[in-house]
């Protein structure tokens, strides 16, 4: 096992070199041939706890992160452009290469939230939904059709890309509303929001991260719902990681690990309504959890709402 470990090491490290040196990261063969390599080499399930790493394959690791989301950035980008020179970008959305992981991802995302929201979100807030904010189209096209998305990005290029992409389409037009701002400068509005999505890219390192989160807990209104998205085992290579113990302020509702194409994990966390020390951790209450496996065959999983429960879709299935 250790030497599986280590040559999965060598090897994102060799990509980690090959890519590091590319004079850019826009898309072209090379770069998607690339990233391509890295994601089919760290999505396979694996032990390895990034915590544990040497030195230097920590600072790789972090460089990598940073050059993922850049490579991420001007991908989605250049579809974005792509898509907003047609009559209907909507209807051609299926040309981004990871339009499908998007569909997967979303109908995780809402299945997740249903099981431990009672009502339907009015407002969504969308943190870093960037020039190609598939989340919350998917989330308002398929899933939650009469909820208002609000989506947040620092860049204002960004903004008006995404924007062109819902005008045609009345409805979304409508129920999608774009903010350019720093998370950490928008303090009030956020306690409009019943559900606040953190993007993974959103805060690239933990410290970033952890700093969101701080500002989410001072401002989320209490009782609401946090979703984030974070990786495990070698996908923590692409994405950064949130553990329960990041989420000071919150209540960790669950932690689902998918072991297919959809790369990121999905944190549930509610705001506490009162101080955590008022909150019983061991109230035993029951939900329930239906969630989508690979084969797209519907599980049906109980977990006590109080406790964490990290499921990988083989512990669910053993
Ligand atoms: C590439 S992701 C986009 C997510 C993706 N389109 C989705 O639907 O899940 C990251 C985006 O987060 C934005 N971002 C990064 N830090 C931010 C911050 N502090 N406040 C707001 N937006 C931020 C970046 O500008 C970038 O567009």
């Amino acid at each position: 096992m250790v030497c599986q470990e280590e040559l999965l090491i060598e090897k994102v490290c060799s990509l980690y070199s090959q890519i590091s040196t590319l004079e850019s990261l826009k898309p072209s063969k090379n770069v998607d041939t690339l990233f391509t390599e890295l994601v089919l080499t760290c999505m396979p399930p694996s032990p390895i706890d990034v915590t544990n790493l040497t030195k230097n394959v920590q600072d790789i690791r972090s460089h990598l992160i940073r050059l993922c989301g850049e490579a991420e950035g001007h991908l989605e980008s250049h579809y974005s452009t792509i898509l907003g020179s047609h009559k209907n970008p909507l209807d051609h959305l299926h040309i981004f290469p990871y339009y499908n992981n998007y569909l997967k991802l979303g109908l995780l995302e809402y299945t997740i939230l249903t099981q431990n929201s009672i009502h339907v979100p009015e407002k969504i807030a969308f943190i870093g939904s960037g020039p190609l904010p598939l989340t919350s189209i998917v989330l308002a096209s398929n899933h939650l059709i009469s909820t208002t998305f609000h989506n947040y990005d620092i860049d204002s290029s960004a903004n008006s890309s995404a924007q062109k992409l819902v005008l045609s389409d009345p409805d979304l037009s409508n129920r999608m509303v774009f903010h350019t701002s720093d998370i950490l400068d928008v303090t009030k509005e956020l306690e409009d929001y019943d559900v606040v999505y953190l993007a993974a890219l959103v805060g690239m390192n933990k410290e970033g991260k952890n700093r969101i989160i701080d500002h989410l807990a001072k401002y989320m209104a209490p009782s609401a719902v946090l979703m984030l998205r974070s990786a495990h085992g070698a996908r923590a290579f692409l994405y950064p990681v949130v553990e329960a113990s990041d989420l000071q302020g919150f209540e960790v509702l669950s932690v689902f690990h998918p072991t297919d194409e959809v790369i990121n994990s999905v944190v549930i966390a509610r705001k506490y309504s009162t101080t955590p020390s008022t909150h019983s951790l061991d109230q035993g209450l029951v939900g329930s959890m239906i969630l989508p496996n690979k084969c797209s065959d519907e599980i049906q999983v109980f977990i006590p709402l109080n406790h964490v429960e990290e499921l990988t879709v083989e512990e669910q299935l053993s």
